[in-house]
């Protein structure tokens, strides 16, 4: 297996240059990530796959700013993320990523409309009641807004997720196995949701997936194994996924 690179070039959403995340040290360390070079073009849905603890997870994480990278750079636009002090590193992220999870985490004392504020009365600002109301509007559930996580079904809520990730109209959604917890149609709904974000908002989504059909939603597929990026590929279709994870020879999991 050859170690392939993304070309990096300017006027990418995302990026992350010469990556590498360790966990522990001496003989307890795992390298996760080991030299990973990959840009995400604004307007492009890139889903990331691979055998389990192949570092999707890890990359997910350092590209959204939530982990640290032990080494190599992080980008959003032309900012250096992975420079950045903590408190500017949590604004930062506040306004420019959401991240969806797979187990929706929703807070399920509040309503929905309470949950979707939650990220901006962190970040101290006054709730906007119209951007709130129309993030619902735009993941389908306009009129949910008093109603708690509770009584909704799990796609619902997985929406309600999307839209509390979206409210702040971020350069980049990422998303960590959005429909790992859902039924196959449910699970359809959120990766249409996720499409057209991407199609109708000219919007930057980057998914880790290990179900092929979830991949053939988005536009490339990367595909990670022992923490670097082996193989990469446009218009992903179910029957090519599963081919191309097949020769990792991990399969889908
Ligand atoms: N906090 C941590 N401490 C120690 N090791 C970790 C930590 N997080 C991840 N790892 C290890 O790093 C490697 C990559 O993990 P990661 O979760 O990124 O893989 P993944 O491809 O997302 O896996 P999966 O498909 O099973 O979710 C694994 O060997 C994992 O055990």
């Amino acid at each position: 297996m050859t170690e392939m690179t993304t070309d990096i070039g300017t006027g990418t959403a995302a990026r992350v240059e010469d990556l590498h995340r360790q966990y522990g040290r001496g003989t307890a360390a795992v390298r996760a990530l080991r030299g990973v070079s990959v840009a995400f073009v604004p307007g492009t849905f890139t889903a990331v796959m691979g055998p389990s603890g192949s570092g999707k997870t890890t990359l997910l994480h350092c590209l959204a700013g939530m982990d640290r990278p032990t080494r190599g750079s992080v980008w959003w636009g032309d900012a250096e993320v992975s420079r950045l002090p903590e408190r500017r590193l949590a604004q930062l992220r506040r306004s420019r990523v959401g991240f969806v999870f797979q187990a929706f985490n929703l807070m399920p004392a509040m309503t929905v409309a309470q949950n979707v504020e939650l990220p901006g009365r962190l970040a101290g600002k006054r709730p906007d009641r119209g951007q709130v109301l129309d993030a619902l509007a735009r993941v389908g559930l306009a009129g949910r807004e008093r109603h708690r996580p509770g009584q909704l079904s799990g796609g619902q809520q997985q929406r309600v997720a999307i839209a509390r990730a979206l409210v702040s109209r971020p350069q980049v959604l990422f998303a960590d196995e959005p429909t790992g917890a859902l039924d196959r149609a449910t699970g359809h709904e959120v990766l249409a949701l996720l499409r057209s974000g991407v199609d109708r908002d000219g919007g930057t989504c980057v998914m880790v997936t290990h179900d092929p059909v979830a991949a053939g939603y988005a536009d490339r597929v990367l595909l990670l194994a022992d923490g670097v990026v082996v193989d990469e590929f446009d218009r992903p279709t179910t029957a090519r996924v599963v081919e191309r994870l097949s020769r990792l020879g991990g399969g889908a999991r």
